[in-house]
């Protein structure tokens, strides 16, 4: 029997790139999750260890950052054919590019600045009703995976710090979460079809109209407008991961990234909760358990 090498292909898979182009106060924002397959004159490495055909992985993932920087994002698949290309006609022993490229779209927040955005899609209306002997009802509503995002209006800074603080305050970053907030109704004959889509977007418009100090401040500000908007509402509690947008430092390749292409990590993440209530709330009992 002899052993062979079988079909191979090796490359960075999920890389994800959030490109900013800021055209005044207007900003557009392409959010792609990018994956590269490259495959060619490929024994060496796997028979040998000899890594001279190799293109790392690594620079796979800075020339998709750089490309972003370099070109921009139009469309994914232009996008796609321009690293495709770039790999095969640069490196002699590339045979073949997989680019693959998923893009998460966004809307503008109706009537907020042209500097926020949520996320199309899949979010999840959710309920949970508690029902006694006594005939008590109450009932929470809510919503999950309501996904926002601000190019700018965000700072940080002026945070407590100690000998492991190597966080660098900022005046302008990109504030992103993905929201999950429920609501306790007062009496269990709330207008429930209406309540919704109000809270809803009581929620985005605070998202939207905060100039935030702090996601904690920007999860009061949303919590008190649901209150303030949907009066049958009396408590909100709200989960908010703080997303983390970093921009890519592109020196290396001679070029400046002022706030425009940005590596999103999926963890670990910040994570910021909170209740905000009306006082003169009734007890919750066992409404949130
Ligand atoms: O809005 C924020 N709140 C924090 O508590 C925090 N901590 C951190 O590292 N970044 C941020 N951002």
């Amino acid at each position: 029997m002899a052993v062979v090498l079988g079909p191979n292909r090796y490359g960075k898979a999920e890389t994800r790139v959030v490109r900013v182009t800021r055209d005044g106060e207007v900003h557009r924002l392409k959010d792609c999750n990018v994956s590269i397959a490259l495959s060619g004159d490929m024994e060496g490495a796997h028979l040998r260890g000899d890594n001279s055909a190799v293109l790392p992985t690594d620079t796979q993932k800075n020339t998709v950052y750089a490309f972003a920087r370099k070109h921009g994002i139009g469309e994914i698949e232009e996008f796609a054919l321009l690293l495709a290309r770039h790999f095969v006609d640069s490196q002699r022993a590339i045979r073949h590019a997989r680019v693959e490229i998923e893009e998460y779209t966004w809307s503008r927040i109706p009537q907020g600045p042209p500097h926020s955005f949520v996320r199309n899609g899949g979010e999840v209306r959710t309920c949970l009703v508690h029902h006694d002997e006594n005939g008590t009802s109450t009932v929470v509503s809510g919503v999950r995976d309501l996904v926002v995002l601000n190019t700018t209006g965000s700072e940080f800074h002026g945070f407590a710090r100690d000998e492991y603080t190597t966080l660098a305050p900022t005046t302008d970053r990109i504030l992103a979460t993905i929201v999950t907030a429920a609501w306790r109704h007062r009496t269990p004959d709330s207008p429930y079809g209406a309540c919704y889509p109000r809270a809803r977007h009581a929620l985005l418009e605070a998202f939207a109209g905060t100039h935030s100090l702090s996601l904690q401040q920007t999860l009061y500000e949303m919590g008190k407008r649901v209150i303030t908007d949907c009066p049958e509402v009396c408590e909100v509690r709200l989960s908010l991961p703080n997303v983390h947008h970093f921009l890519v430092d592109l020196t290396p390749f001679g070029m400046d990234n002022d706030r425009e292409v940005y590596h999103v990590a999926d963890r670990p993440y910040g994570l910021i909760e909170g209740h905000v209530l009306d006082d003169a709330a009734p007890e919750a009992s066992f409404a949130w358990s």
